[in-house]
């Protein structure tokens, strides 16, 4: 089977901040190397000052590399052109206040270039997606921080980009409004278009990306599939309808003739939330261990947990 192309290709990216005489700031990143294929959802995770936001700018070609290379659809991240094929959700939205939806799509549609009835079709069919026909002709400045997330949404997609980036697309929304940026998410991969995204949200996270990366101190600790990062190896979980004490009865028997142990019958499944801050404790006890595998097989921090007392 062909392997998926790669849409982006991150390799040795070092970022250093330099003060106004020139001097080290701050790295935040160092050596970083991933690539994310077409199609997928990629999540990319770390705590607070850990690079995120250094990576969406070098992608969006907005600051330069210190050192290492990006490349988007083949190109180098800096060739402006390969702009037009991203979207992006800024995590503060920096639209016009005094423009309503519609008013703002047809804006950031004239950028584009998009034809006028071009434009018209693209408007009505983001605002129905989004769910905001009852506000379109209300400003912006009356908008709840959900629906700014809403519109937000609208004008990264006005291009009809293969690429989308999306900062804390879920941060601020309630459980309804989260439910449906996830929906709209997965629509985005539905329709063939590659996304990646940050969050603190990890249940989010872990509800819609494929593949994850998770960065401590500009440095790239885990990397891979997210059913392959939190799936135990050690054990199997088989789920069935309700069983009566008879049948469970026999299961455990099936499973002793088979030299397996029943251990039980509802065992807890780790989540991405463990994942996430057993990799941060893991870097700050052992700052050179690392979990990241070209062939998505790697190591789990969650393979070093210790075994609850039973
Ligand atoms: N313009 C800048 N000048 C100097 N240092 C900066 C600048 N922008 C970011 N940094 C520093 O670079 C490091 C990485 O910051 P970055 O914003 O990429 O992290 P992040 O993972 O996006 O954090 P958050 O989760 O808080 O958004 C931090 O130490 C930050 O203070």
């Amino acid at each position: 089977m062909n392997q998926p192309e790669n849409v982006i290709e991150i390799r040795n990216l070092s970022k250093v901040y330099r003060d106004f005489w020139g001097r080290k700031k701050v790295q935040a990143l160092k050596s970083l190397s991933l690539d994310v294929k077409k199609g997928e959802i990629f999540g990319l995770l770390g705590p607070n000052g850990s690079g995120k936001t250094t990576t969406m700018k070098l992608l969006l070609g907005l600051l330069f590399p210190t050192t290492g290379d990006v490349s988007m659809f083949g190109e180098p991240a800096s060739n402006v052109e390969k702009n037009e094929k991203i979207g992006y959700l800024p995590e503060e939205s920096y639209l016009y206040r005094f423009l309503n939806a519609d008013e703002t799509l047809d804006f950031y549609g004239r950028l584009f270039n998009i034809s006028s009835d071009e434009r018209k079709k693209r408007r009505d069919a983001l605002i129905e997606r989004v769910g905001l026909q009852h506000a379109r002709k209300r400003q912006l400045k009356e908008y709840s921080k959900g629906m700014t997330r809403r519109i937000g949404l609208a004008q990264a997609l006005i291009n009809d980009p293969d690429l989308v980036l999306l900062d804390e697309p879920t941060s601020g929304l309630d459980p309804i409004g989260t439910r449906d940026m996830k929906d709209m998410i997965l629509d985005l991969r539905d329709q063939g278009k590659t996304v990646v995204m940050c969050s603190h949200l990890l249940a989010d996270v872990q509800d819609v990306c494929d593949r994850i990366a998770i960065l401590y101190g500009g440095e790239l600790k885990v990397m891979g599939r997210v059913d392959e990062l939190l799936k135990s190896k050690e054990q199997e979980q088989i789920l069935t309808s309700t069983l009566s004490d008879e049948a469970l009865n026999e299961v455990k028997a099936v499973l002793v003739k088979h030299n397996a142990e029943f251990i039980s019958a509802d065992r807890p499944t780790a989540t991405l939330e463990d994942l996430f801050l057993k990799t941060v404790q893991i870097s700050q006890a052992q700052p050179g261990k690392r979990f990241v595998s070209a062939d998505d097989k790697a190591e789990s921090p969650l393979d070093n947990e210790e075994k609850p007392a039973t």
